[in-house]
């Protein structure tokens, strides 16, 4: 389900409130994730967050944007849910993809949001911009009952205006700064201890 893109959403993605499934996703895996006998609705509160343009000169992702809370953000509170398309196959260039799920079959499933996706995608990763992440991946059940990848707060509360900052992994990092890494592989993904 797409919906009115927030500001400074870029023009090349399709903005989308609910996740998307691709075609790759087998019907048994997709019913685990989206019980048939639930429906889904749009949540009526826009999550406390904005997409801004980085500008901090020493911010290893200055130009490009980031997700900053538009009011203070107690600890351990429900963020936003990392929406995009699920999906079965390899996406080995995405810098967008994370780990949703693995069935007892060992079939890996992603959210990924390079093409499609909400303000969850522009979470940058801690690393030389704060001592530590503010925040965190952990999957949770919606109110519909699907899986997805939801993004709290930490310990500590976020303060109004403070970048949200996760950590992506070391092997998001380790997979793109080595030429010989296997890049279709779960550890490259965003939220891969
Ligand atoms: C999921 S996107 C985050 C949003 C991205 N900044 C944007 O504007 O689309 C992941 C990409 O953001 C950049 N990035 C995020 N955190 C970073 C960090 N701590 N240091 C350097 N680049 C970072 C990298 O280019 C990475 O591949």
């Amino acid at each position: 389900m797409s919906s009115a893109e927030p500001p400074r959403w870029p023009s090349d993605v399709q903005y989308l409130c609910t996740q998307r499934y691709h075609s790759s996703v087998p019907n048994n895996i997709r019913d685990h994730l989206l019980p048939k006998s639930q429906t889904r609705s749009l949540s009526s509160t826009a999550p406390p967050v904005s997409i801004k343009q980085v500008t901090t000169d020493n911010h290893p992702a200055k130009g490009q944007r980031g997700l900053f809370a538009t009011r203070k953000i107690p600890p351990r509170t429900h963020i936003i849910d990392y929406v995009g398309e699920v999906h079965c196959d390899e996406r080995p260039n995405s810098d967008y993809d994370l780990s949703l799920y693995r069935s007892p079959e060992g079939v890996s499933v992603g959210v990924d949001a390079s093409r499609v996706g909400n303000e969850a995608r522009f979470i940058n990763d801690y690393r030389g911009v704060a001592l530590k992440p503010n925040a965190l991946f952990e999957e949770r059940r919606n109110a519909a009952g699907e899986l997805c990848m939801a993004v709290w707060s930490g310990k500590e509360e976020v303060r109004k205006g403070q970048e949200i900052l996760v950590s992506y992994g070391k092997g998001f990092w380790q997979a793109r700064s080595s030429s010989t890494a296997e890049s279709a592989c779960d550890a490259c993904k965003l939220g891969s201890e």
